[in-house]
């Protein structure tokens, strides 16, 4: 939601004035629109824009909150609701429904009484032609990118054509996968590539595969489009392809020729987006293979869990990810690039490696880094400007933006030449290399001397965009004909000034003015004594109290001249702007005719590799700043492949937390050690900082394997393929135990996708809740994670009774043995005498000994009689409570008094019942079954533990 706007802007809203025809026009018109229920449709009524009907409802609700501002159209009984809107106010209209939510398409309409046309409309995927709205005042800061999705249902999960389009970069790509019921492998792409809406077949939306479909799209936040099935067709599709693509047509065709579903996706998306009805678009895209191994894999659970990317309800910038590493200087380039790397993390040491190389470098030559800095604030979206050049929508002031980042480059290149530290010889390859290629005389220097020959540079100062006298004779004759013109004028205005006996300037002066364009000019003071000449010699303009103006015939005449001269200096400037352009676009023809011919060299692509280089310098840059600015300095991680070495990370804090003004972060040891402590379990006190930690050890592993330092003393990290986070919703107590359940089932099942090469988080499964269904399903998940997938783990949770779980390690039966489940606890510190909890955010070895659940609300001051009322009651519950499991144990690792005691045998029977049903539980085969079919089974499972507990007392607490 939009929240503040100009507070007068509901005052200042512009009238809708359309007299009964216009209106009945209109409203003719209006009627004849299809229905569609996502369109936002605007009316461009020249000063300002006007919405209808359901739309101006939504429109004066969302962003005026009030629908006092809606007006009636139209007399009698069907009057329609308008709304009215100013430009300014439409486009932040149009960026917040195209760039911040995803649930609307915009349509702008042109025209007037009952025939209007619809002259642009744009998806959050495909914002088209409303780009130059959007980003006329502001930076373009993500890529949106339009997926379509070809699936193939399968006894066993389903095949999974993916093709997607990335209409700034110009960039088609392919892939196929299996995936299972919960469409992870398709959560995660979607997250990799950015998308913001999907296209499918229509229909298949209402199938019940495709629902947990629709969820994951919901999930992430992306706008589903139904296309018809006959669209995802694979006709054509590699000669359209050879159309657009760069380059020979045989590796298109071989490409697409490796795949069975995803061409047919691809095809939908040509023919949504249009691509082949615009010329432009020949020629100037890539098309790429995408694997989703090629990055790690984040759903979009762990983007938000790890505040990976900025929300609207941050309290400040450093909350995400991003938005404290986004220290970039370039225009709009470095932060596209920053929020890329961030949903693609690395996967590859040496990739890794490579960049944290070039942060090192910049962290140990402050010289250098600030050089950098100083010189890379001043280079333009290059990538966008040439976007514009090969859109043909580029004009005088682009050219002259990507001179002025061009004739940068030279200092850029200086500065990474002092460097002399060890890295230098990967400075040298990587950046120094190509930049001197591209800056000699037949590749960017040949563009800044077109550019310096044919513009007026000394007219930039003035924010005017002219090309130099000099450029043309036209031009060059004109401007002599206009200062020859000048000088007699100034000329006349000494003569004048004789005869008139006048000093000039001081009294006589000469304006130039758009009303009569040369005049003289004398005051109210001074003109009596020339009245006399000034009546007989002068036409009398103006009397105001600024003076009188006057003039006479020849000043007139000179006058006029000038006017001419200027006007046909203007017109032939207006004429030759645009072939200078066109001269310069020719730069961006890939068609080689045009290339051989004038010996020239691709421009586009030069500017789109340079593009590249100096957004990577750019984030890199910043990753070091970041590294280098905080209190504590952060750390070089040491990276290690995914089968070998242990996730350590000594000293570690969460950044975003840590960056916070009101926090003073105490850091934390995380030691993820294969066999030893891969699978840890956090307790301890509610706001003790189980999350903030877990998450830590999350957002530091992404921060490596994008390439930046970390918030720790010594990290050494294995490198992770995915992260999976489950975090518990806040409100489950609220929505009841059935969600819970579908929680965990989901949990379970989704882990499915995980393996020893993952992470997994998990906070506070079932928050809060003391159902024991939900206690067993937590323990057979563990197991399962520990025992199958051996993905190193950490675990947040208030089941202190999961802590038994490490005690299996302990375990005489070998063949039950758990190996590598740790007990970790944050600490808290109870004053005895005043009862006073202080939080200490120290993660410790063992599981937490004390319920600090009251205390906390001591600590959050609740009153005394809700917290007098709590005692008592968790004073009823403890005598029941399933953390009597091990009573008869002889450590008393949980502490606090216990008064129900089981016999050794009842106990013992009830464990084996109970690990029988967990078993049972474990092979389910969720990923085939939908909601419903897996409760039925745990309902089930329950009947059976229900039967079983008849005879036992122990078994007997958990129903
Ligand atoms: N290591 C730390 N140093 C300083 N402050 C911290 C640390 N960890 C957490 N905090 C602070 O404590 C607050 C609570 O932390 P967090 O949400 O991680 O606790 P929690 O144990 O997960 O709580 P709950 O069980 O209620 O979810 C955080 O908002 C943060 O301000």
């Amino acid at each position: 939601m939009v929240e503040a706007f100009d507070d007068n802007s509901n005052n200042k809203l512009p009238e809708l004035k359309l007299d009964t025809k216009q209106a009945q026009g209109f409203l003719s018109f209006f009627k004849t629109l299809p229905n569609d229920s996502r369109a936002i449709r605007f009316f461009d009524r020249r000063d300002y824009y006007t919405a209808h009907g359901e739309n101006a409802t939504f429109i004066a609700k969302t962003y005026y909150h009030t629908t006092t501002v809606l007006r009636q159209l139209g007399s009698g009984s069907d009057p329609l609701s308008s709304v009215s809107v100013s430009r300014t106010m439409f486009e932040t209209i149009a960026r917040d429904l195209l760039l911040e939510r995803t649930d609307h398409t915009l349509e702008l309409y042109e025209g007037s009484g009952s025939n209007w046309r619809l002259v642009k409309s744009g998806t959050p995927g495909n914002i088209g032609s409303f780009e130059d709205v959007l980003f006329a005042n502001s930076e373009m800061q993500d890529s949106p990118v339009v997926v379509a999705l070809s699936l193939n249902y399968r006894e066993n999960g389903c095949t999974v054509g993916l093709s997607f389009v990335d209409l700034t970069k110009r960039v088609l790509g392919m892939a196929e996968f299996l995936d299972d019921s919960h469409f992870t492998n398709v959560e995660s792409a979607l997250v990799a590539l950015g998308c913001k809406e999907c296209l499918l077949p229509s229909e298949s939306g209402k199938s019940t595969e495709n629902r947990m479909l629709c969820d994951a799209l919901t999930k992430c936040g992306v706008m589903l489009t139904e296309r018809k099935k006959s669209e995802f067709k694979t006709r054509d599709l590699v000669q359209d392809l050879g159309r657009l693509v760069k380059g020979s047509i045989e590796p298109v065709r071989d490409l697409v020729s490796g795949f069975e579903f995803a061409p047919g996706a691809l095809g939908a998306l040509l023919s949504y987006a249009e691509l082949l009805a615009d010329e432009s678009n020949y020629g100037n895209f890539t098309l790429r293979r995408y694997s989703l191994d090629s990055y790690m894999r984040l759903d979009s659970a762990a983007m938000r869990a790890l505040n990976v990317l900025e929300s609207k309800t941050d309290a400040n910038k450093n909350f995400s990810l991003f938005g404290l590493m986004n220290r970039t200087c370039t225009a709009g380039m470095g932060k596209r690039l920053l929020h890329m790397w961030l949903k693609q993390p690395l996967l590859n040491v040496n990739e890794i490696n490579l960049r944290l190389d070039v942060v090192q470098a910049f962290v140990e030559d402050t010289v250098l880094r600030q050089d950098l800095r100083q010189h890379l604030r001043r280079i333009s979206d290059i990538e966008r400007l040439v976007h514009n050049l090969q859109k043909r929508r580029a004009g005088l002031a682009h050219i002259v933006k990507l001179y002025q980042s061009s004739i940068r480059l030279p200092y850029i290149k200086s500065a990474l030449e002092r460097y002399d530290g060890p890295f230098s010889s990967m400075m040298k390859s990587r950046y120094l290399e190509p930049l001197e290629l591209w800056t000699d005389d037949d590749h960017l220097n040949k563009f800044i001397g077109l550019v310096e020959a044919s513009v007026d540079l000394d007219q930039l100062e003035n924010r005017e965009y002219m090309i130099s006298s000099s450029y043309d004779p036209t031009l060059t004759k004109l401007k002599e004909q206009q200062e020859s013109l000048e000088n007699q004028i100034h000329k006349l205005h000494r003569q004048t000034a004789d005869d008139l006996d006048l000093p000039v300037d001081k009294a006589l002066k000469l304006d130039k003015g758009t009303q009569f364009g040369h005049v003289f000019r004398i005051t109210k003071k001074e003109e009596p004594k020339i009245r006399k000449k000034l009546n007989s010699q002068f036409v009398v303009l103006e009397t105001r109290k600024d003076g009188v103006k006057f003039t006479n015939t020849k000043l007139r005449k000179l006058g006029d001249q000038y006017q001419q001269v200027l006007e046909e200096y203007k017109s032939c400037q207006k004429e030759l702007v645009n072939r200078v352009v066109q001269t310069a676009a020719t730069f961006s023809e890939v068609g080689t005719y045009i290339l051989f011919f004038d010996h020239l060299i691709l421009l586009p692509q030069v500017f789109e590799s340079l593009a590249e280089l100096i957004s990577e310098l750019d984030v890199l840059l910043s990753f070091a700043d970041l590294a280098s600015s905080c209190p504590t300095p952060y750390t070089r991680p040491e990276i290690t492949s995914s089968d070998e070495g242990d996730i350590i990370l000594e000293g570690s804090r969460h950044p975003c937390v840590e960056a916070q003004d009101w926090v003073n972060f105490i850091p934390n040891d995380c030691k993820l050690i294969r066999e030893k402590s891969w699978f840890q379990i956090i307790t301890g006190p509610n706001m003790g900082g189980k999350s903030t930690f877990i998450r830590q050890v999350g957002v530091n592993i992404l921060m490596a394997q994008v390439g930046c330092f970390v918030p720790c003393d010594n990290a050494s990290i294995s490198v992770r393929d995915c992260i999976f986070a489950r975090v518990g919703a806040g409100d489950c107590q609220l929505r009841g135990v059935s969600t819970f359940m579908q929680e965990m089932l989901e949990t379970a099942s989704i882990l499915k996708g995980a393996t020893d090469k993952s992470l997994i988080i998990i906070d506070e499964l079932g928050r809060g809740t003391s159902t024991y269904d939900g206690f067993g399903l937590a323990w057979a998940i563990c197991e399962h994670i520990v025992e199958v997938i051996k993905a190193p783990t950490l675990f947040a949770t208030h089941f202190h009774e999961l802590t038994a779980l490490s005690l299996e390690n302990a375990s005489d039966d070998q063949q039950k043995r758990i190996v590598g489940v740790a007990n970790y606890h944050v600490s808290a510190h109870i004053d005895a005498s005043t009862r006073k909890l202080t939080m200490l955010y120290k993660v410790e070895p063992g599981a937490c000994d004390q319920s600090f659940g009251i205390h906390v609300a001591e600590f959050a001051n609740f009153p005394e009689s809700v917290v007098a009322l709590a005692r008592e009651k968790a004073a009823e519950l403890e005598d029941f409570s399933p953390s009597a499991l091990s009573l008869t144990d002889t450590t008393n690792e949980f502490g606090s008094k216990r008064k129900r005691v089981y016999e050794p045998d009842e106990m013992s029977q009830g464990v084996t019942k109970a690990r029988q049903i967990l078993e049972a539980f474990v092979d389910l085969p969720l990923e085939t079954m939908d909601k419903m079919q897996a409760l039925q089974e745990l309902r089930k499972l329950k009947d059976n533990l229900e039967k079983d507990a008849e005879n036992c007392r122990w078994l007997q607490q958990f129903l």
